[in-house]
């Protein structure tokens, strides 16, 4: 493997580790995007997936936040839904729309997947990533990320964004063997999908489960956790195959406060936690469990004034505690949000005292 600079600032996988660092770490979900007019103007003249698969451009907006902000890691500019892309599902990126899939999982169409070779499809996730690496000169570690397998499912069967899901869970309860089998297969692929991206330089990895918030405890045990668990662990012993770092790893499952105990027993050093869960609600539900978690910010407090936003957060921080506290948001960064409001959240969370 090539070698890469040094790193300077390793707060976020000290955290992840559960040791004490010198100051919080933040970063935030969507760093590299819309709000960001540098990100807006090289949008103009490229397609979304047109970025995503441009290494040279994946690395200059995944630096994008990194050049303007005091941020505690970067997160390499993809997609989740590269995944069901390399698979030979049509993805679009509409404006103002989001993504939309416009031939969906059907009975008919789910043997046309094409699991064989996705991950060579992929690789330029992994160029982007190297390259990101080098271009950061160690300043901060890198962040990749994958779909959980039922976040993909949803966005394959429902052929693009939906508020209720209500097609993919029809599924889940019509047809619970097709659910595991995808799931099963899809899993197989993110794992491999994340050694790779350890391989090409990533230094933590975070799982999105965007969609866990449509499901309950019962659905989420039966048709996620294990294959939640399977990742972490898959990941692991092929890390260690390959004679690589084994790096910590990040669960957001999104919504899913009513298992957040049992995602801390799934392996994964640091869970994501949404802006809908009040932090000391978290704490108590954590007690005695071996995690680091992050976020939880609402995205929608950075429209509030500076003077509110600097409150809200340092309530949010007293409310965690900054034991095995990573600052995020609650969810990614919505494109109307002021650049300035970033600087106001990174600036108070840095200034807490430890
Ligand atoms: C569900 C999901 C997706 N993508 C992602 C998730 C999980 C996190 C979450 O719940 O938000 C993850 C994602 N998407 C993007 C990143 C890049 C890294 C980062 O800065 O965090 C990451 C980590 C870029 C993006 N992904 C997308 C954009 C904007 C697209 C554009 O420029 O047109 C960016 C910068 C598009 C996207 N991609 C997706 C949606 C629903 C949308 C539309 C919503 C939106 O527009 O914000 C699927």
């Amino acid at each position: 493997m090539s070698q890469f600079p040094q790193l300077k600032n390793d707060r976020i996988l000290k955290v992840a580790r559960g040791e004490v660092p010198d100051k919080l770490p933040v970063w935030i979900m969507r760093q590299a995007g819309r709000y960001l007019p540098e990100f807006m103007s090289l949008r103009q003249n490229h397609s979304f997936f047109e970025m995503c698969q441009n290494p040279e451009l994946a690395c200059e907006v995944t630096l994008m936040p990194i050049k303007r902000y005091n941020l505690d890691a970067a997160i390499i500019f993809s997609d989740i839904l590269v995944i069901p892309q390399a698979l030979g599902m049509v993805v679009e990126m509409k404006p103002g729309v989001g993504p939309v899939l416009p031939e969906p999982l059907t009975f008919e169409n789910i043997s046309k997947l094409e699991p064989k070779g996705v991950i060579e499809r992929l690789k330029y996730v992994g160029e982007a990533i190297t390259l990101t690496r080098h271009k950061l000169e160690g300043k901060v570690p890198l962040f990749g990320f994958t779909g959980a397998p039922w976040t993909l499912l949803g966005y394959m069967v429902e052929g693009g964004g939906s508020r209720t899901l209500s097609k993919a869970k029809k599924w889940l309860y019509a047809y619970p063997e097709v659910c595991h089998r995808l799931m099963y297969l899809l899993t197989r692929i993110i794992v491999d999908y994340l050694v790779m991206q350890v391989e090409a330089g990533a230094q933590i990895l975070q799982v999105f489960d965007s969609s866990a918030e449509v499901l309950n405890k019962e659905l989420y045990t039966k048709f996620c956790l294990p294959y939640i668990k399977d990742i972490r662990d898959c990941v692991l012993v092929k890390l260690e195959q390959k004679n690589l770092e084994k790096v910590p790893m990040v669960l957001f499952a999104k919504g899913a406060h009513y298992c957040l105990p049992e995602q801390a027993d799934l392996g994964y050093e640091v869970l994501g936690i949404d802006w809908t869960v009040d932090p000391k609600v978290v704490r108590e539900l954590l007690k005695g469990k071996n995690v680091t978690v992050q976020g939880n910010l609402d995205p929608c407090a950075l429209y509030a004034s500076e003077d509110n936003l600097i409150k809200f957060t340092k309530k949010m921080i007293d409310d965690f505690g900054t034991q095995r506290y990573i600052v995020n948001l609650g969810h990614g960064i919505y494109p109307d949000v002021c650049p300035d409001k970033v600087y106001s959240f990174i600036e108070t969370v840095h200034n807490v005292k430890i």
